[in-house]
């Protein structure tokens, strides 16, 4: 069953519990919260504080996707702030496997380790791995910036990744992230993702409800 991660990047900021309840009630299976520091990515957004300010207004797990350079130095403060799944960029760490096993190892294991590429980065980059984190999050826009246009060139990366991890009996899921809407789930889906990121086809819809049950019903599209 496909899982679908709002990106709350696309919320109103004024009022971010009551828009994470919102998707709550909606049907959303995580809260996916885009971590920008204005460096590694040309935005700047979301620190510890803000999620650890918001963290009991849902059960639902949060889904933390670092955009930051030196991301070693912000993954405890954010595990404590309350982080479900901490990802981070295979681009902007030095010592990827070292940052891994500290996300799993922070506040008793509480905390899953996922690993992203941007659209350009090769899945090799990550093939020694799979067998160590516990979500891929493969970029289908260049990260920064919500509202943009889906990459096509990640479908064959998604394919590519699926039957990996399956050579290697790894249990990492695929996340995908950027552009998802109505017209590119479908796609996404067959391609082998188990979890679709959606900022402004969700935040964006009239009804979040119906646009979260768009994005799950495409599976069987
Ligand atoms: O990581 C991100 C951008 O860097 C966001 O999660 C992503 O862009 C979601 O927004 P949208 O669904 O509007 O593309
Ligand atoms: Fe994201």
């Amino acid at each position: 069953m496909i899982k679908i991660a709002p990106s709350i990047l696309s919320a109103d900021f004024s009022k971010l519990g009551d828009e994470i309840k919102k998707v709550e009630q909606a049907g959303a299976d995580l809260i996916h919260i885009d971590v920008m520091d204005g460096h590694f990515v040309p935005n700047l957004t979301i620190g510890p504080n803000v999620v650890a300010a918001v963290r009991n207004v849902t059960k639902l797990p949060f889904d933390v996707h670092l955009m930051v350079s030196n991301p070693q130095d912000l993954v405890l403060p954010f595990i404590e702030a309350g982080a479900d799944i901490l990802t981070v960029h295979a681009e902007a760490a030095s010592h990827l496997h070292r940052i891994i096993e500290t996300i799993k190892k922070g506040n008793k294991g509480s905390c899953q380790a996922g690993v992203s590429l941007n659209p350009a980065t090769s899945i090799v980059w990550i093939e020694d791995i799979l067998r160590e984190v516990d979500l891929i999050l493969l970029m289908s826009v260049n990260p920064g910036f919500g509202g943009q246009s889906f990459i096509p060139l990640v479908l064959e990366k998604i394919r590519r990744l699926k039957a990996q991890l399956k050579a290697c009996n790894s249990n990492a899921v695929i996340e995908v992230d950027g552009g998802i809407n109505a017209n590119t789930a479908a796609s996404v889906i067959e391609a082998g993702a188990d979890i679709l990121v959606a900022g402004s086809a969700i935040y964006g819809a009239k009804n979040c409800a119906a646009a979260i049950r768009q994005l799950k019903n495409a599976a069987a599209l």
